[in-house]
């Protein structure tokens, strides 16, 4: 009899926690979205209904695929319809504010850029950066990019100084001969026409990985570079999975992939510890000379409230939010030169005027960098029509009144930095031309709202990196601008797209001929 009742104790327990757990998963995929669609639906913001589990992830999926399959017209920069196809197609349908349902996350689109600044300067303690995906989390390091609160304002404040103009003009020497090392090895394998086919989005990735772990690891350089070279390869093998896998909880599966994943893991950790290690031993022993330039390894350390582990996630962080996007704007800028060579003509004959045609970068010629406007405008221009990061996530911490509508706490919102970047209403007739014009009079009058331009996010987190994204830049393409001309090549294929940043989807082969 005893048993029977401890049987059935348990039958009821099991059954219990069952069904709250079955209660829990009602409420969650079908109960919470529908109050949350109704409760828009009352404020007159509509959208595509919410599936269950998917929410609109299926027809998400079939809009990407279709815009992906389309070419495009050879010199067209009105991109939009190919590269946020979702966001093109239901805007027209319910307006530039809709609710669209990432699997059971309702996401409010807001492009309204007295919103957006709402968002990210009035209003910003209400919002707080959302999660990234599993697979994304991994290779991004814990660092400023996802940390929140206390912690990110503690290393923001430590990592910033290593960005500031000063600490970066000290950095450029080196900067300058890594780039002009890898122009010169170009250029030597030149054919006898001096001509030569690059894909240039693969060579501009090799480039600025250089640059940043310079930046990172100055001195430490040899090191630095075996250690960024593992995150590569970690950062190859995750963008793989990241396209090809859904399964929940396919990352902890012991495949021959995720334990490469997790061998590189391993391999970068106990490098990076044994990198700052020798660094906190050595310091003091040595002494850095005072001209030296900081770099990031050195200002973290130097600060002492700053763990080993947090250090090298930080480092994995700047590398992952630094590489790509700041090859991706070289990239885009190389194939918009080669589009529009009276751009390219107007910006050489600047280069050539402000550096003189020397083969080399001299240390004046760095300083000079500043001096390049039209070049400053060309990147500026580039960054609207291409922006390497095509939108950006926030999600509201409590409820908040947004321009008079109701957003109820843990709403995310998108900002669709592509689609602002080519509104008719905000960037006059000619969105979708190349006109590097438009920023003769500087960033904040080239449309008529000044939070319409955001390629590096708005307000406190904005990027750290923005000053070394555009020293690289200019230095790239100044140095390339003074040695060859160039053009798309005959295989181009223009078909901008998105795999986490805005890439080109074949590639961007160009033919680059010596001056
Ligand atoms: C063209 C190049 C670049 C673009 C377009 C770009 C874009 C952005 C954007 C849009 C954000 C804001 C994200 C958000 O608000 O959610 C951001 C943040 C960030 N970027 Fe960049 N970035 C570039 C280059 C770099 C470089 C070179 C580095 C470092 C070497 C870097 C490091 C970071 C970090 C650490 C953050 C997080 C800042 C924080 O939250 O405090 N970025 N970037």
């Amino acid at each position: 009899m005893e048993d029977y009742h401890f049987h059935l104790l348990w039958l009821l327990l099991i059954s219990y926690i069952l069904f709250v757990l079955v209660l829990k998963l009602v409420v969650h995929l079908w109960w919470a979205p529908r109050r949350v669609e109704s409760f828009f639906m009352k404020q007159g913001i509509k959208g595509p209904k919410y599936q269950l589990f998917l929410g609109n992830l299926k027809e998400l999926a079939s809009l990407n695929m279709m815009a992906s399959a389309q070419s495009m017209p050879p010199l067209s920069h009105n991109i939009l319809p190919r590269v946020l196809s979702f966001y093109h197609h239901w805007k027209k349908i319910y307006g530039s504010m809709f609710l669209v349902w990432f699997g059971p996350t309702a996401r409010l689109t807001v492009s309204d850029p007295a919103l957006i600044r709402e968002i990210f300067v009035l209003k910003s303690e209400m919002f707080e950066k959302n999660e990234s995906p599993p697979l994304v989390r991994k290779i991004e390091g814990d660092g400023l990019l996802s940390l929140k609160g206390e912690k990110w304002s503690h290393h923001r404040k430590i990592i910033q100084p290593a960005f500031h103009t000063e600490n970066l003009k000290l950095m450029m020497p080196m900067m300058a001969k890594s780039m002009e090392a890898a122009v010169m090895k170009w250029s030597e394998g030149m054919c006898d026409g001096g001509e030569v086919e690059v894909d240039v989005s693969d060579w501009f990735q090799n480039l600025v990985e250089d640059v940043i772990t310079r930046a990172t690891f100055g001195r430490s350089y040899e090191e630095g570079k075996a250690i960024f070279e593992l995150q590569s390869q970690q950062m190859v093998h995750a963008t793989e999975a990241y396209q090809k896998v859904f399964i929940p909880g396919y990352r902890f599966l012991p495949t021959k992939k995720n334990r490469i994943c997790w061998r590189l893991e391993k391999e970068i950790r106990k490098s990076l510890l044994k990198l700052i290690d020798g660094r906190r031993r050595r310091r003091g022993e040595e002494g850095v000379p005072e001209e030296s330039p900081n770099d990031l390894l050195e200002v973290m350390i130097k600060a002492a409230a700053i763990t080993p582990n947090d250090v090298v996630e930080e480092c994995k962080t700047i590398f992952f939010a630094g590489k790509h996007t700041t090859a991706n704007l070289l990239t885009w800028t190389t194939v918009l030169l080669a589009m529009h060579p009276q751009w390219q003509e107007q910006a050489r004959d600047e280069v050539l005027r402000v550096c003189g045609a020397r083969d080399s970068p001299s240390k004046d010629d760095l300083l000079h960098l500043p001096k390049l406007k039209t070049l400053g405008m060309i990147l500026n221009e580039s960054l609207r029509l291409y922006p390497p990061a095509v939108a950006i996530i926030r999600r509201a911490k409590r409820e908040v009144q947004l321009g008079g509508v109701h957003v109820p706490r843990g709403t995310e919102l998108l900002i669709p930095i592509l689609a602002v970047h080519h509104d008719p209403g905000l960037w006059c007739h000619d969105p979708h031309e190349f006109n590097p014009g438009r920023f003769a009079k500087g960033v904040a009058h080239a449309a008529k709202h000044p939070m319409a331009y955001m390629p590096f996010g708005l307000g406190a987190r904005r990027c750290v990196g923005q000053n070394l994204a555009i020293f690289q830049a200019k230095l790239a393409i100044a140095l390339i601008l003074r040695r060859f001309s160039f053009e798309l090549a005959p295989s181009y294929q223009h078909a901008p797209s998105v795999l986490m940043l805005l890439h080109p989807q074949h590639g961007a082969p160009i033919v680059f001929r010596k001056l």
